[in-house]
């Protein structure tokens, strides 16, 4: 499916470039985080909006969302002064605020709550803003909820049960999300060592008393999972996995979807990262766009576990990959012509 929109623009304020993407609205509003980011080209950013917008149309599909994939990027082409990054921001508020609600934009690497705050100043079209605004804050703990339940799916299928007491698992990324992850696998009673590119984060890893490998060995590490919760791009043609089995919820994992045939022909289930990571955007919507309680929210992100069972069994009746699956679960949700769950999407609560 190719991208329905992309408007890229350079701010009158900052004189940054920022895009949006919206890659399809077919089942309603397009959803999607907004990266703040250094790229070495604007190439290099147009290519990440338009794969990770395309990544959410799959996402929202798989999830059972009524909303579109979308997904805006700021830019950067080095780390800018404090200073600046209201005025940036403000420039991409009018960028979304242009697009008329055909985009909703949330938090993603670089933003956070604090910072759809300032968007909000220009644009209605802004979900998960901070809790005392009245929106529902960081997505990550409902990110991990959803990893947690589609992992337990995955270890089912791989192991024969979902106990994660005494499994070794390798989280690569102890970020917001990995260190949710973390803390939960602890208690569970899984054996868990982390990594990260950055110091301050493997200090505050071993102040949990969490193991850690350096990032360039994380792939050589035998467990019995890996959790990519860093960045995309992890597995190529010619990547080797040492563990039989991987979930997790950093997007665009593979460098092209046929790594996912290859992980499959040596023996490693990877269960698809949209499908992983939707607990995030499936909470927020839930509570934001149709008012669910916190509860009721939960208990949708705790579905992932049968989406991802019911995609890992139909891999495996059929002899394909969870991502054939998967994108076949997307595609038959986008080609359907049942009414959407919410009759008319609206955009999120917050943004009224
Ligand atoms: N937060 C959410 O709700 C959410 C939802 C869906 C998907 N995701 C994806 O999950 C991933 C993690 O999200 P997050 O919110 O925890 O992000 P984050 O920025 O809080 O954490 C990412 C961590 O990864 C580390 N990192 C960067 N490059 C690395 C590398 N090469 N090796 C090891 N560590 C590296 C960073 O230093 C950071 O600590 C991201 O890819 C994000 O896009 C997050």
């Amino acid at each position: 499916m190719s991208v329905q929109e992309l408007v890229v623009r350079r701010g009158r304020r900052s004189g940054v470039t920022t895009m949006v993407a919206v890659h399809s609205r077919v089942l309603g509003p397009a959803v999607g985080g907004c990266r703040f980011k250094v790229y070495p080209g604007l190439r290099d950013a147009i290519d990440d909006v338009l794969r990770l917008s395309a990544a959410m149309t799959r996402k929202c599909a798989v999830a059972g969302l009524d909303f579109g994939g979308g997904k805006s990027v700021i830019a950067l082409d080095s780390p800018p002064a404090p200073e600046q990054r209201r005025e940036i921001l403000l420039d991409h508020a009018d960028l979304i605020a242009s697009l008329d609600g055909a985009y909703l934009a949330g938090p993603d690497v670089g933003t956070g709550p604090d910072d759809m705050l300032v968007l909000r100043e220009r644009t209605r079209h802004v979900f998960c803003l901070p809790e005392e605004q009245g929106g529902t804050g960081s997505s990550s703990g409902p990110t991990a909820i959803g990893v947690l339940a589609a992992l337990r799916a995955g270890a089912k299928a791989v192991f024969g049960d979902h106990e994660m007491k005494g499994r070794k698992v390798v989280i690569s990324g102890y970020g917001s999300v990995g260190a949710h992850l973390a803390a939960d696998l602890v208690a569970q009673g899984a054996e868990v060592i982390v990594s990260d590119v950055d110091e301050r984060r493997l200090l505050a890893a071993e102040e949990q008393g969490l193991s850690r490998v350096r990032p360039e060995r994380v792939l050589d590490i035998a467990a019995d999972v890996l959790i990519p919760a860093a960045v995309g791009g992890v597995f190529g043609p010619a990547t080797e996995v040492a563990v039989p089995l991987v979930v997790g919820p950093a997007n665009n994992q593979l460098t092209e979807d046929a790594v996912a045939d290859n992980l499959a022909a040596k023996g490693v289930v990877w269960v698809p990262d949209f499908v992983a990571s939707a607990g995030g955007v499936v909470y927020t919507l839930g509570r934001e766009a149709e008012n669910l309680t916190h509860a009721e929210a939960l208990a949708r992100v705790e579905r992932l576990e049968t989406t991802t069972r019911q995609i890992l069994d139909a891999a495996s009746a059929n002899g394909t990959t969870p991502l054939t699956e998967a994108n076949a679960l997307a595609e038959a949700r986008l080609t359907s012509d049942a009414e959407p769950r919410t009759p008319s999407p609206q955009e999120p609560r917050t943004a009224a």
